[in-house]
């Protein structure tokens, strides 16, 4: 692994403006699904928690998925990630065909082309804020883009706090952490598995309009599975999943909208 330099965020340094610098929609698919299934050998009775869904999500698009409890999210989302293997059909990411890849290329591909925010944040408590944010660099062995992290660590509202340890920081700021984290590799896509759920909804709403922005000024892609019809509100598209399948695609509606969308689902409630 290449040796790097002990302070990768140097914020000695003069911090790069951090305005819009993808303007324009960048083009293409970040992640396609095809006919993907997912089912577990639960006893007698093999669960199926997903059956056969076909999604792509463009490059500079933030993405919602709900459904009901048990409706497939997560499962769409680890599938999606490459954390999971599908029982069967085709998760591709850029252009690369996960089902071909080896463990270790799967791994190396999660690292480098792949962010992840989940609601607990998974922070490493004995690392301090800095070394949590470059640690899937390190674990990649990828010398870190200097520039890139400056940027991405003002952008969070962290350069004050790099050098503390994450059990110093409010909920809020350790999602940040997770957020710059998965921002650091300047990854093909971030999956977030309900980043708000242990947050208040003011400190919520911080980290979905962080979300946004890193979509609309730096032309990344987050697909977000959420329970919350207002989280789901930041998103260009609301997809929504039932018993493993895609049941509706929303556009960008207010809060109240996609609740009533999901209230009509079969009668089923939504949690
Ligand atoms: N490891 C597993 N073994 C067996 N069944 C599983 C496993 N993981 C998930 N399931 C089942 O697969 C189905 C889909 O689960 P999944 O967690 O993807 O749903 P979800 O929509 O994310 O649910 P929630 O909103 O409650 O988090 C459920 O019936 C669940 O019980």
């Amino acid at each position: 692994m290449p040796v790097h330099p002990a302070h990768p965020i140097d914020t000695a340094w003069p911090v790069d403006p951090v305005g819009p610098v993808a303007p324009a929609r960048p083009v293409g698919t970040a992640v396609r699904v095809a006919r993907l299934t997912r089912v577990y050998p639960a006893g007698r009775t093999p669960v199926t928690a997903l059956a056969g869904v076909d999604v792509g999500f463009d490059r500079g698009t933030f993405t919602a998925v709900m459904g009901p409890s048990g409706s497939g999210k997560s499962t769409l989302l680890q599938t999606a990630a490459g954390l999971d293997r599908p029982t069967s059909g085709r998760v591709v990411i850029g252009d690369t065909d996960l089902s071909g890849l080896s463990e270790t290329r799967l791994t190396e591909l999660r690292r480098t082309r792949i962010g992840f925010v989940f609601q607990a944040f998974n922070l490493i408590g004995a690392l301090t804020v800095e070394e949590n944010i470059v640690l899937p660099l390190r674990l990649a062995g990828v010398r870190p883009d200097r520039a890139w992290l400056r940027r991405v660590v003002a952008r969070v509202g962290l350069t004050d706090r790099l050098h503390h340890r994450p059990a110093a920081l409010s909920g809020g700021q350790q999602q940040r952490v997770a957020i710059a984290r998965a921002l650091a590799t300047r990854p093909e896509v971030i999956f977030c598995d309900e980043p708000t759920g242990a947050l208040d909804s003011h400190t919520a709403a911080q980290v979905l309009t962080l979300l946004r922005a890193v979509v609309d000024e730096h032309g990344l892609t987050v697909v977000m599975v959420t329970h919350d019809p207002v989280a789901a509100s930041y998103a260009d598209r609301v997809l929504v999943l039932a018993d493993g399948r895609m049941v509706a695609e929303l556009p960008q509606l207010g809060a109240a909208r996609i609740a009533e969308h999901l209230a009509t689902l079969d009668g089923r409630a939504v949690r």
